[in-house]
């Protein structure tokens, strides 16, 4: 087996459904034969272990741990999805506090053990904010941190794929900005169906926004469908975002990612932006629509500043002017 290359990865939370199903999408992709498997409950993360060393993935090299010193020191790359899911009738933002606090003892033993580390994702809910408190305890850089938000764009092309009959791989430009949650901004503006504007396809806004409903709340039906929260399209999403990271194939889906841009009037969040991951990090263009897209993109910001700042007020991270003297990079 050819591998990416050899360097560390940790999955944090891998004796959950997320995290095991990273661990062997990871090893399946060829990302890299050193994997180390991190979690508080040590059966889970121990019959994890075993389970994938009995799937016997040439050249692998897997531990696991329940000690974050163990985990963390050597690593180049992370996925966390080390937080607590959802139940069926509560949001992400539900999630708020008992997370952002994980997210901060997270980005505190990343500083402590591998500050090092190359690339960082993290994808535990509500996604946006608990990747920017792990981002501001961390210590690391903006473009070394991700989170997920792709999945929201993976789930409009589906709907549109299904919409005209064509393969999901032939509607391009299916994008989502701004928050993975409630607020997110669906745009439709870039889409092409198979090669076609999506405004010249006779889709009615009735349809469209059923269309939007379904990826806003995509996460919710498979809640409901499934009895529990989605693990694998999550999983291999963040896979493919640490795939780029290591110079693999680039990763060009909306990833989130930490803004603070005076031209665009987005300031110290996390939020989905065009992006594309590599080996030099994530980086973010312009996001440009209709006025409504930005209008919409600008509401969920907005609701991301509220949020941020609820954890501020909560302590979980400090001021912006205090972090920004803590972690210079930002
Ligand atoms: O919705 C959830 O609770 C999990 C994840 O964020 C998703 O979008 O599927």
């Amino acid at each position: 087996m050819n591998y990416l290359t050899n360097e560390k990865l940790v999955i944090v939370g891998a004796g959950g459904m997320i995290g095991s199903n990273m661990v062997q999408t990871a090893l399946t992709l060829g990302l890299t034969p050193n994997i180390c498997l991190y979690d508080i409950y040590e059966p889970g993360v121990h019959g994890v272990f075993d389970e994938m060393e009995q799937c016997a993935f040439p050249g692998a090299n897997l531990s696991y741990t329940v000690d974050p010193a163990e985990a963390f020191t050597g690593a180049k790359y992370i996925i966390s999805s080390g937080g607590a899911p959802r139940k069926e009738g509560m949001t992400r933002e539900d999630l708020l506090k008992g997370n952002c606090k994980i997210a901060a003892d997270f980005g505190e033993n990343i500083k402590k053990y591998c500050p090092d580390v190359k690339h960082v994702v993290v994808i535990f809910n509500p996604a946006d904010v608990t990747a920017l408190t792990a981002l501001i305890h961390s210590g690391l850089k903006p473009n070394q941190l991700t989170s997920l938000a792709a999945l929201d764009s993976t789930r409009l092309q589906q709907a549109l794929a299904h919409e005209f009959g064509v393969q999901q791989d032939k509607v391009t430009g299916a994008h989502t900005y701004g928050g993975h949650g409630e607020q997110m901004a669906v745009f439709a503006s870039k889409v092409k169906i198979d090669g076609k504007p999506l405004s010249e396809m006779g889709l009615s806004a009735e349809r469209w926004e059923e269309i939007k409903h379904h990826t806003v709340q995509g996460g919710s039906n498979i809640i409901k469908l499934r009895g529990r929260s989605s693990f694998q399209s999550p999983a291999y999403n963040a896979v493919k975002m640490i795939e780029a990271a290591m110079g693999g194939e680039k990763f060009t889906l909306p990833a989130g990612c930490y803004v603070n841009d005076e031209k665009l009037g987005f300031k110290n969040v996390m939020m989905a932006m065009p992006t594309t991951i590599d080996a030099t990090g994530v980086h973010y263009t312009e996001p440009t629509g209709t006025p409504e897209e930005m209008a919409s993109l600008q509401a969920s910001y907005e609701h991301l500043c509220k949020m941020r700042d609820e954890i501020i007020s909560l302590n979980i991270i400090p001021a912006v002017a205090d972090w920004k003297k803590d972690n210079t990079n930002l």
